[in-house]
């Protein structure tokens, strides 16, 4: 697992004066001596001076105040755990609550989203140290110990700081009770790195999944259903510990200029790099975006680069010219499944120019308005949201449009570096039942679709039983449509011009690739 040994390790640099402006003192800490920690820009917790020993005070003698930035981080696995909350969500308004500076901010983020996304490995650590089932603990205080166990593993977080701070914040949050055996099982935990204690997890197993999964902090059934998605696009199952490591990487930030609407120079002069796969795209780590120009007007949005690429590739692809009428008019454009309305804001200002007007699409009331904001820059004319069951589509719009975008609700797989709860969250299950629904709204839009015209079927997801299995289901029977080179169609929307994202019936693009989502494209076309 390599979560935050860029972003969390320490000691790399010198003290920063104590009269600092914005830095986090803490209280109490180190032993209750009043010891203070610092954080640099990106949250990393130094030593004040050399390593120093763990305290001689007793778990229940020490401080009561807990680090805000621990405390934010506890309440955000909390929330996770207790009320199914998504931590992306909840994290920035806890930050808020507790008025974090940019640097706690930081830490904050980096142990929420590491202890969350390392909880697998962290688990089998803890189950090694605890004397019984983790499930026989209270809840709040494992949440805690994986808290200390990512400072330890993850962070490189001086241990004296992480078992004191992690004691106080229990003593703070839960009471003294089980300081005691906080203390006691995190120094057991601290007797190895990360990498020494990997080797005792999976010393003598044999299966490369269970290993891959304890390694790399995966669901077993995920680590499987990526080996099979590798293998199906013809990739070496030997990558699959890069990908696995893709995702527990802290992801950048990625942008897009809407085309004709925004430009990225000035996010470029904030520190932002350019994008390296999608045009008029950028990748940022500086923070808070709000404040970026463009964000607040959105003309500059936040968008993984696959899903840009996806959607540039069906905007782009060419149309056959049986049995459409498109020369005499413009092009009209279905996004199916829009909500929140990111492809469809793309797709709208790449469709300006040749006066296309889209259909957006989406079920749900409050998705379906912010796909209107979404909307907000592009000229009112060119785009309709409407509220509406895409399984409708087919059946009610019968072959009325020339490209038809099926962003298929799906498990999100291909994007677990941006969601760190989703990988314990999501089941196999899922993928039953949302089977029935990708091939409905895929069907529909089969349906919709001009003779001519393309349909693009997509999901952030690689598992094959939502994307190959899918799109060969609802194709069965159908000899109208042929399938597209969706690798080419990208390609030929990339920079560069050479993806590698696959040429065969389908397209997959790669975290540990492309450093995109991991997301599906097939391409179908109507014949006349
Ligand atoms: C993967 S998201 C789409 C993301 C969107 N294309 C974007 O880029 O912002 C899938 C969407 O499908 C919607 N959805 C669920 N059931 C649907 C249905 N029966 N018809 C159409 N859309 C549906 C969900 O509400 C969700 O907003």
């Amino acid at each position: 697992m390599t979560e935050g040994s860029a972003r969390g390790s320490r000691g790399d640099g010198g003290p920063r004066g104590s009269g600092e402006p914005g830095r986090s003192t803490g209280s109490g800490g180190q032993g209750g001596q009043g010891g203070h920690r610092r954080r640099d820009d990106q949250g990393r917790e130094r030593n004040r001076g050399g390593q120093r020993k763990f305290s001689g005070a007793a778990p229940s003698q020490r401080t009561r105040r807990a680090d805000p930035a621990r405390l934010v981080a506890f309440e955000v696995l909390r929330a996770v755990a207790a009320d199914d909350a998504y931590a992306n969500l909840v994290l920035p308004a806890s930050i808020r609550k507790h008025r974090l500076d940019r640097r706690d901010a930081a830490f904050a983020t980096e142990l929420t989203y590491g202890a969350l996304r390392g909880q697998g490995t962290y688990d089998a650590v803890l189950a090694r140290c605890v004397d019984r089932p983790l499930d026989q603990l209270d809840p709040a205080v494992l949440d805690a110990l994986r808290i200390g166990v990512h400072q330890l593993l993850g962070m490189r977080v001086p241990a004296h700081a992480a078992l004191d701070q992690t004691v106080a914040l229990v003593r703070a949050v839960i009471g003294a009770g089980p300081s005691s055996l906080v203390n006691a099982v995190l120094r057991k935990v601290s007797a190895r790195d990360l990498q020494g204690w990997i080797d005792v997890l999976v010393g003598g197993l044999t299966d490369p999944v269970r290993i891959a999964s304890l390694t790399h902090s995966h669901p077993e059934w995920i680590v499987r259903a990526f080996r099979q998605a590798l293998v199906a696009h013809g990739r070496d199952v030997s990558e699959l510990e890069a990908l696995l490591a893709a995702d527990n990487a802290a992801p950048m930030v990625h942008l897009v200029a809407l085309p004709g609407l925004g430009t990225l120079e000035q996010v470029l002069d904030d520190g932002a790099e350019p994008g390296r796969v999608a045009p008029d795209s950028a990748y940022y780590s500086g923070g808070d975006i709000s404040r970026l120009p463009g964000i607040g007007t959105g003309t500059i949005r936040v968008q993984d680069s696959g899903s840009q690429l996806v959607a540039r590739a069906l905007a782009a692809v060419e149309l056959g010219t049986d049995g459409r009428d498109s020369a005499d008019r413009p092009e009209r454009w279905l996004d199916l499944c829009a909500g929140p309305g990111g492809k469809s804001a793309l797709l709208s200002a790449l469709g300006q120019d040749a006066g296309v007007h889209l259909v957006a699409n989406e079920p749900v009331p409050h998705r379906a308005q912010l796909v209107r904001q979404a909307l907000r820059p592009l000229p009112e004319a060119s785009w309709t949201v409407r509220v509406g069951d895409g399984r409708e589509a087919g059946r009610n719009e019968p072959e009325e449009y020339d490209r038809v975008l099926v962003d298929a609700p799906c498990t999100g797989l291909g994007a677990l570096r941006r969601r760190p709860e989703a990988r314990w969250r999501r089941r196999p299950a899922d993928l039953v039942e949302l089977a029935p629904l990708q091939r409905d709204l895929l069907t529909a839009a089969l349906d919709a679709v001009a003779p001519g015209g393309v349909v693009a079927y997509v999901t952030c997801s690689p598992h094959h039983a939502e994307t190959d299995v899918v799109v060969d289901d609802c194709l069965r029977g159908r000899p109208e449509f042929e399938r597209l080179d969706a690798g080419a169609a990208l390609d030929a929307v990339s920079i560069g011009g050479a993806l590698d994202a696959g040429h065969g019936a389908s397209a997959q693009l790669w975290p540990h690739i492309h450093g995109t989502d991991a997301m599906y494209l097939a391409l179908l076309r109507k014949t006349a």
